[in-house]
């Protein structure tokens, strides 16, 4: 196959989207959040019904509902942009110029494919160009955008992208080690493997610079 082919291919398989951004309609924010709920509230019915289940048995009528404001306000609350944790910075008054990792942040996330669950870690650096930016907000940034219908790659960049503009710095990485129960639970049903994806920005692209961060983190399978 030829390189131009096997791109347009690539092109063509939307699971291979080549944005940074979550493919979101012009419209997404039209509807309030009340009103997507009550809209998700009857599709899930509406599935739950095809299948073939009882929905007066009463362990189930509350299932759509229940569903519908999970959606929303938990697992794609990330799509709400008021949603962003505002990560005030302050001044490295300290001079500390080093690394700074914030290593084994817990990620839970959305396949966007199979719509189940990624659950792994997440492992952040920076170095400091001046700002210094409050620990737990890194953790908050890991979870803004885990909250989205996901692919690993993609909540990978967003997370670097969004810790370069806060610190306004390029010098900012993360690796992310996860599993994605789309292959763990279904399809190929591989329990043990897990998918690692790393973006290394700045001064990260050094290589000693990007060992001694993956040094930091040592890989350890911890779930
Ligand atoms: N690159 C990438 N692929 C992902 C991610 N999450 C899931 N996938 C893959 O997306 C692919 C979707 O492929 P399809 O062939 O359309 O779906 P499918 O028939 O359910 O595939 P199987 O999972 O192989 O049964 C699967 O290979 C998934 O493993 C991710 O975060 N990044
Ligand atoms: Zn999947």
């Amino acid at each position: 196959m030829k390189v131009e082919d096997f791109l347009d291919n690539m092109e063509d398989q939307d699971h291979l989207s080549s944005n940074e951004q979550t493919p979101l309609r012009e419209d997404a924010f039209q509807l309030s959040d009340a009103e997507k709920i009550e809209s998700i509230k009857k599709n899930v019915h509406e599935i739950l019904v095809t299948l073939g289940m009882d929905m007066t048995d009463d362990s189930l009528k509350g299932t759509p509902n229940r569903v519908a404001k999970m959606f929303v306000n938990e697992i794609f609350g990330g799509l709400r942009p008021q949603m962003k944790p505002s990560a005030s910075t302050f001044e490295n008054k300290y001079k500390y110029n080093e690394m700074l990792v914030e290593k084994n942040i817990v990620l839970y996330s959305t396949c966007e494919h199979h719509l189940l669950p990624i659950v792994g870690r997440a492992h952040v650096a920076y170095i400091s160009n001046g700002n210094v930016v409050g620990l737990s907000k890194m953790n908050r940034i890991v979870d803004y955008y885990a909250k989205r219908p996901q692919v690993q790659e993609r909540l990978n960049i967003q997370i670097v992208r969004e810790l370069q503009q806060v610190l306004n710095t390029e010098d900012v990485a993360c690796v992310i080690d996860a599993k994605h129960l789309c292959v763990n639970s279904r399809g190929i049903r591989d329990i043990d493997s897990s998918t690692v994806t790393g973006e290394f920005g700045g001064k990260f692209k050094d290589p000693q610079v990007k060992s001694e961060f993956l040094d930091y983190i040592k890989l350890e399978t911890k779930f």
